[in-house]
């Protein structure tokens, strides 16, 4: 009889070094809950000379996976070590040989999912990724079971917690993007290459799991809509401030007569949205069903203990289904034909910002080319700008198409009255 479950950890950085401490410390409740003591074998590092975050015997480390992936004690393969290869090379060998896997890699999942669950049920294994989307709140364990009777028609999302982090410290506190984006890597946040998160990749990783898991479709990473938040400004900040907005990169995923849309972008968020409170490393997710309604989750999105409490609730996951022998039979593949919105089925309000000559009848022309593209205008602000013979020109719309307001800010472009098109973002009301 089994006493004892074999982890092998790919990764002692900031989860794996969580997911040891958990392991460590809440071992009298992992028993209780599994019936069997959780050992961490072996780990997997690229220098055994680093210092350590926790203490670990320098016998356990070893820089060679075959090690871990190929010893036949071990059960359970932890990938915390980020990227696409060599994690996705080590993950498939590990279900050849019939270990089961949990991961936090959302690159990973986004991208080659699809290939690795199937090779799972293959291999009768499970392979669960709760920490991949918004670290410490269970939401695939919502959307798979506690949401598996409905039908769901909108997730919403504050799902990365560093450009959260940094877009509260810059509305809060008028903080440097710089120097908090700095501050976020400090603390654990922020992603290897922390351009995955300001770019919106790593949001964008998330709301392809989430949509895939939510609308029952296969999403492919190219039918995001992506965009960072590397050009939001304080001055947009500060002026959204004054309209009763804050700043967020949100996600969206949205299903209209069974046409999908998912995007990631910086978007202003009426300051009475549940969504707008949502503020530093904290993450939240708005789930609309059909039958249960509104729902929203939340908690940490990123850090040490509140991912590896994730990752070690899969691993007892994990655990219960050894015991069970049900192992690689709880997954359900995309069984939904997916159809995509087009731009002109795409809808939302619209906040514009831009830098005008400051001469008679601009406004108007400003304003006759939105009726023009059928945008209708629901605030209009003009001041002084502060430089040259020029004025600032802010626009908030009615709902309008994507495809709409593009013909009319390309046609803005090209009038020699506008000298610039500062900033553009969707708004959501509450
Ligand atoms: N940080 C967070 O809050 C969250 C992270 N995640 C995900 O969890 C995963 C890990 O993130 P995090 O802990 O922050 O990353 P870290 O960079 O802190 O840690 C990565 C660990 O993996 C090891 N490693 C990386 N590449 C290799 C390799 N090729 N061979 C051997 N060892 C390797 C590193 O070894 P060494 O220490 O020797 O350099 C390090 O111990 C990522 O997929 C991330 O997206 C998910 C949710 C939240
Ligand atoms: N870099 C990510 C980590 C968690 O997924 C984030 O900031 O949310
Ligand atoms: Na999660």
């Amino acid at each position: 009889m089994q006493k004892e479950i074999r982890i092998g950890l790919l990764g002692l950085g900031t989860v794996g070094s969580g997911v040891v401490r958990i392991i460590s410390n809440h071992q009298e409740e992992l028993y209780k809950q599994t019936g069997l003591h959780i050992h961490i074998d072996k780990i997997l590092v690229r220098d055994t000379n680093k210092k350590r975050e926790v203490p670990i015997a320098p016998d356990r480390l070893t820089v060679n996976a075959e090690e871990i992936i190929e010893d036949p004690e071990i059960d359970v393969i932890v990938e915390v070590m980020g990227g696409i290869e060599p994690a996705k090379q080590y993950i498939l060998e590990a279900l050849k040989r019939k270990k089961n896997v949990v991961t936090a890699n959302k690159d990973l999942m986004a991208l080659h999912g699809a290939e690795i669950l199937r090779i799972a049920q293959q291999n009768r294994c499970d392979v669960f990724y709760e920490a991949s989307v918004a670290g410490g709140i269970p939401i695939l364990r919502a959307l798979t079971d506690s949401f598996s009777s409905d039908r769901i028609t909108k997730i919403m999302g504050i799902v990365n917690g560093t450009t959260n982090y940094i877009l509260s410290k810059m509305s809060q506190t008028g903080a440097d993007y710089q120097e908090t984006l700095e501050e976020a890597q400090k603390l654990g946040y922020a992603e290897a290459n922390p351009g995955s998160d300001v770019e919106g990749w790593d949001a964008a990783y998330k709301m392809s799991i989430l949509s895939t898991l939510g609308f029952h479709v296969a999403m492919n990473l190219s039918e995001v809509d992506v965009k960072g938040i590397s050009d939001v400004s304080i001055e947009d900040i500060e002026l959204g401030k004054k309209l009763g907005y804050e700043m967020k990169l949100l996600g969206l995923a949205k299903l209209d007569d069974q046409k999908i849309e998912v995007s990631v972008q910086p978007t202003l968020v009426r300051n009475t949205h549940p969504l707008a409170s949502v503020n530093g490393v904290y993450n939240a997710i708005y789930i609309e069903g059909e039958a249960v309604g509104e729902t929203m989750f939340y908690g940490p999105g990123a850090g040490a203990l509140p991912t590896a409490t994730s990752v070690v609730s899969d691993l007892v996951s994990v655990v219960r289904n050894m015991k069970l022998g049900v192992n690689g039979q709880k997954m359900v593949a995309p069984y939904k034909e997916k159809r995509l919105k087009t731009d002109d089925e795409k809808y939302a309000k619209y906040f514009l910002r831009m830098v005008v000559a400051d001469q008679r009848g601009v406004l108007a022309q400003m304003t006759q080319l939105f009726a023009n593209n059928h945008i209708s205008l629901e605030q209009v602000i003009q001041q002084p700008y502060n430089s040259g013979n020029r004025a600032e020109i802010i626009l908030v719309t009615h709902e309008a198409a994507k495809s709409d307001l593009e013909i009319a800010l390309a046609t803005m472009k090209e009038m020699d009255v506008v000298s610039s098109i500062e900033s553009c973002y969707p708004v959501v009301e509450a």
